[in-house]
């Protein structure tokens, strides 16, 4: 376009939110038949895209323009149009020199008719009274020639921020004064709800050229059913919102206007025209209808009362057959014979030859008894009753061994020994397996110098007489110092197991109870070929068995001298000896060994106090055969065992 060759009307627009207005201006120009361009100046930093595409539907040009702000903006407080802060910007129509002739025109403006008339105004700048101070021009609606002149000497006053109502009219009306085209009121009607001159507008009605829409309230901020009390001001604003209807108004649902249109944009900026169409079906409910929650599903279960058993359906799979266990209804029946002897002497066992008196054996113990995880010393009474293991009294105790028919009985801990005495016990029972050393009193002699200075504290408490023990209380002092006993709780009272109860026998080697015990022992079954305990000297038996496997030794070194090379002979011979039951035929392992040449048996004196002597025997590897004569013999080479005969005083 050439510069000072074109008339345009020209807008302004510095917010999406007047987007409305300024559509509505361009379309009521248009719609009223103006043959001019009409240009939209925007500021590109406060309007969208979206908005510009929009004025581009009306709008011939739209022209960027930089903002001018009003850095003084105390005086638009004044009339509370703070909003108002970058009116300045309006100056840049000065600046648009490629326009011979600008009708400028608000964006609030509505025009009834196109009034290119004004283009022919010499003048070079035009405006229209003020309806709040007439004197002064409205800068709603100019007509100007563009100049920059005019456009720096404005823009020095909004740099300095001179208006005398911080806006652009303040400004305009500063520069220009007087010096200005009066324009008829006709082009710049500005309406008022508070104040009007209706018959003024009565006989001027027929001759608006366009409405002014001054003011905070702006057609499309207060919407299209704001009540304006049927006044002069409805007829205007109604005309606005022709303009607005016949271009933007949201369709009925059966004419198709598309969602998404650019109706729905500029709806979006006019008060109450934003009305986005449902996807959902839009039918209301019925207004009696009940609340939604009562048609929930509920469902109640009652219980079964049908005593008739289930029966499946034929289509439900058959269950297994055999899940279950059945239960024996008679015993299993014993094996027709016993089970084949695991061990060789399983099938050569003598018959019992000992018998025992019916008394209640030593083994009937209480957990006091049992000592090793009974606090030593500590008082109490008997408890718990008496478990024995016992048979029928009818049983013959000296052979039924190895019969069942056993019952457990519980005797009442009150027992008396005569009562006991009618229960018998498995004969076996009455001995205990406990480590032979635990009874040798050389032995505990010498464990209990050795710790002597440790346990010295801890026995303290132990031998409290304050002991109303049960009948097999133990001396503590005697037993404390078993190798096999474990620590008390004194001596080591984080102890994380269990001792095993270690059933103790009432006779305690040589040493002699107490007078307690005595009163509360039982009599010590007199059994048959069980020594006293006091009259067995363990040091006396072991010179006696030591005495034995020499004599074993010399039958093999005869058997080699007599019957040479036959070692199988020597092997026969040496398990005469009494050998535990169903032994007697085997041959240990070691056997083999014992077969290299002895060459000399020495005989020592260990002691002179001992009624029997050491031996030792030394076996070189390459000694001759021979038979040591100067050996003694004894007992014809058995070996007896100590349990198994009558007792004696003392082994020669
Ligand atoms: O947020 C806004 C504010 C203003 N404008 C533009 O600036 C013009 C002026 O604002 P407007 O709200 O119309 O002001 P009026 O209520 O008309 O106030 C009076 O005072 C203003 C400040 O002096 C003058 O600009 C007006 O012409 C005058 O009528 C508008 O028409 C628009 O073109 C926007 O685009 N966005
Ligand atoms: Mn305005």
């Amino acid at each position: 376009m050439a510069s000072g060759e074109e008339h345009v009307y020209a807008t302004l627009l510095l917010s999406d939110s007047y987007l409305p207005g300024a559509l509505v201006l361009a379309h009521s120009l248009r719609d009223a038949g103006t043959t001019k361009k009409l240009v939209v100046l925007v500021t590109l930093d406060s309007v969208s895209a979206e908005s510009i595409t929009q004025l581009k539907t009306v709008y011939d040009h739209v022209l960027s323009v930089p903002r001018i702000c009003n850095e003084k903006p105390a005086n638009l407080y004044l009339m509370n149009r703070a909003d108002l802060h970058s009116a300045f910007t309006k100056i840049n129509l000065w600046k648009q020199t490629q326009f011979s002739k600008v009708v400028y025109i608000d964006a609030d403006v509505v025009a009834y008719r196109a009034p290119d008339e004004l283009f022919d105004i010499a003048e070079p700048f035009a405006a229209a009274p003020d309806i709040g101070w007439p004197d002064l021009f409205n800068s709603g609606v100019m007509v100007l020639t563009p100049n920059l002149g005019d456009f720096y000497a404005m823009l020095a006053m909004a740099e300095r921020g001179i208006s005398f109502d911080g806006a652009d009219q303040g400004l305009l009306n500063m520069h220009f004064k007087d010096n200005y085209h009066r324009l008829s009121f006709a082009y710049n009607v500005t309406p008022s709800a508070h104040y009007q001159y209706i018959p003024a507008y009565r006989h001027f009605q027929s001759s608006i050229n366009m409405v002014h829409f001054i003011g905070p309230n702006k057609p499309w901020f207060a919407g299209r059913h704001a009540k304006h009390d049927d006044s002069p001001f409805d007829d205007m604003i109604g005309r606005w919102w022709a303009v607005y209807d016949r271009h933007y108004r949201a369709q009925e649902q059966s004419s198709g206007q598309p969602q998404g249109s650019s109706s729905t944009y500029v709806q979006y900026f006019t008060k109450g025209e934003f009305r986005p169409k449902p996807t959902l079906m839009q039918q209301p409910p019925p207004a009696d209808s009940a609340p939604e929650a009562i048609n929930f599903p509920s469902t109640h279960y009652e219980m079964s009362q049908d005593a008739a058993p289930f029966v499946p359906p034929p289509r439900y799979p058959s269950p297994p057959k055999d899940m279950w266990y059945e239960v024996p209804t008679a015993p299993p029946a014993p094996p027709a014979e016993p089970p084949r002897p695991v061990f060789p002497w399983e099938g050569q066992q003598p018959k019992p030859t000992r018998t025992f008196a019916s008394v209640v054996p030593d083994f009937v113990t209480t957990p006091q008894d049992t000592g090793t995880w009974v606090e030593h010393g500590v008082g109490g009474s008997v408890e718990s009753g008496l478990h024995v293991e016992s048979q029928p009294p009818e049983g013959d105790s000296t052979e039924t061994g190895t019969e069942a028919g056993s019952s457990i009985a519980t005797l009442p801990s009150q027992l008396t020994p005569t009562e006991a005495s009618t229960v018998q016990a498995e004969p076996w029972d009455a001995f205990q397996l406990s480590n032979a050393w635990d009874e040798v009193p050389e032995i505990n002699r010498y464990v209990e110098g050795l710790q002597k200075h440790k346990r010295g504290k801890s026995l303290q408490g132990i031998s409290s007489p304050a002991t109303t023990g049960p009948r097999y209380r133990r001396d503590p002092n005697k037993s404390v110092f078993k190798l096999t006993d474990f620590p008390s709780a004194v001596e080591r009272p984080s102890l994380p197991v269990t001792p095993a109860p270690i059933a103790r026998p009432s006779f305690w080697g040589q040493e002699q109870p107490d007078a307690r015990e005595l009163e509360l022992s039982l009599p010590l079954p007199s059994a048959e070929g069980v020594p006293m305990q006091s009259d067995w000297d363990p040091e006396v038996q072991l010179q006696k068995l030591a005495r034995q496997q020499y004599e074993a030794l010399l039958l093999k070194l005869e058997a080699s001298a007599n019957v040479d090379n036959v070692v199988e002979d020597v092997g026969h011979r040496i398990p005469k000896r009494s050998l535990p039951f169903g032994s007697e035929s085997i041959r240990s392992p070691s056997f083999i060994s014992q077969n290299v040449p002895v060459s000399t048996l020495q005989r020592t004196v260990q002691s002179t106090s001992s009624a029997d002597s050491t031996f030792r025997l030394t076996l070189p590897h390459d000694a001759p055969r021979g038979t040591p004569k100067e050996v003694p013999r004894q007992h014809g080479g058995l070996l007896e065992s100590p349990m198994a005969k009558p007792r004696s005083k003392a082994p020669e």
